[in-house]
């Protein structure tokens, strides 16, 4: 492959692993665009509640899911999203969405319709992009240059988190992750895995930074190997 071939990242894994962070700063360093895809499964998620569509009937779910136009913007110094011409930066974090997100994005007209939209932006990408979320290496971009599964203990992720939501009860916290990971696991439809030929980085003991690093060496060995 060329040198001025664009390079495509696939990053997955568990919630809380440091897919984001990561994915951001590894793509910011290298010239490359990003995608958020969990952002675009919260999209459609609210989009779904502030319609009062019921999120616990996957039949409505599914008659709905070609009604909401989401754009995503792959810039990794200010990454953006909107639904219906709506930014929804904000809304999408909220624990209502984050509550009902795992069951919204099982549904597979769902998964169909966000798929194709990651798969052309992902293809639109002119030097090459870093895509996160649950299914890249293994449904999204099956072809990606280079996969990455981050891991951590739910002990590490539930502290990262609990550092981000100040006050939030630690245990607590990590209860309501190991639930969103085992139904984003357990689910039919490509569920949250390991791609056979990821590599797999277990971050409970790195630094951010050790982490990133480690990444950026590693799409730098697949483009010296072109
Ligand atoms: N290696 C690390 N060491 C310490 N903190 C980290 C590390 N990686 C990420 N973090 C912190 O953990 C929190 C979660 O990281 P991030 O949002 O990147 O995870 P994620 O895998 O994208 O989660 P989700 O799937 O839920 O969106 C952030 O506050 C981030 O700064
Ligand atoms: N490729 C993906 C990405 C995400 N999801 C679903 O979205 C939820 C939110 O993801 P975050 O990364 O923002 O935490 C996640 O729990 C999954 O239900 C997905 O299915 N596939």
């Amino acid at each position: 492959m060329e040198s001025s071939t664009p390079v495509i990242v696939a990053i997955d894994g568990p919630s809380g692993t440091g897919k984001s962070s990561t994915s951001k700063a590894v793509a910011a360093q290298l010239g490359l665009s990003y995608l958020d895809t969990g952002a675009q499964y919260r999209a459609i998620t609210w989009w779904m509640v502030t319609n009062g569509i019921d999120t616990a009937d996957p039949s409505a779910i599914a008659a709905a899911a070609g009604k909401p136009e989401i754009l995503s913007g792959t810039d990794p110094e200010k990454p953006a999203i909107t639904v219906d011409g709506f930014d929804v930066a904000g809304p999408i974090r909220e624990q209502d969405v984050t509550s009902k997100v795992s069951a919204v994005s099982a549904v597979p007209e769902v998964r169909t319709r966000i798929t194709e939209l990651q798969r052309s932006i992902a293809a639109s990408a002119v030097t090459g992009i870093v895509v996160e979320g649950r299914d890249i290496g293994t449904t999204v971009l099956p072809d990606a240059d280079l996969k990455i599964f981050l891991t951590a203990s739910p002990e590490a992720r539930a502290a990262r988190r609990s550092g981000e939501l100040k006050g939030a009860d630690l245990h607590a916290t990590r209860e309501a992750l190991v639930k969103r990971d085992a139904a984003d696991s357990s689910r039919k439809t490509s569920p949250l895995a390991k791609a056979d030929d990821a590599v797999e980085v277990d971050t409970t003991d790195l630094t951010l930074q050790q982490v990133i690093e480690c990444v950026v060496t590693l799409v730098e060995e697949k483009r010296a190997d072109r």
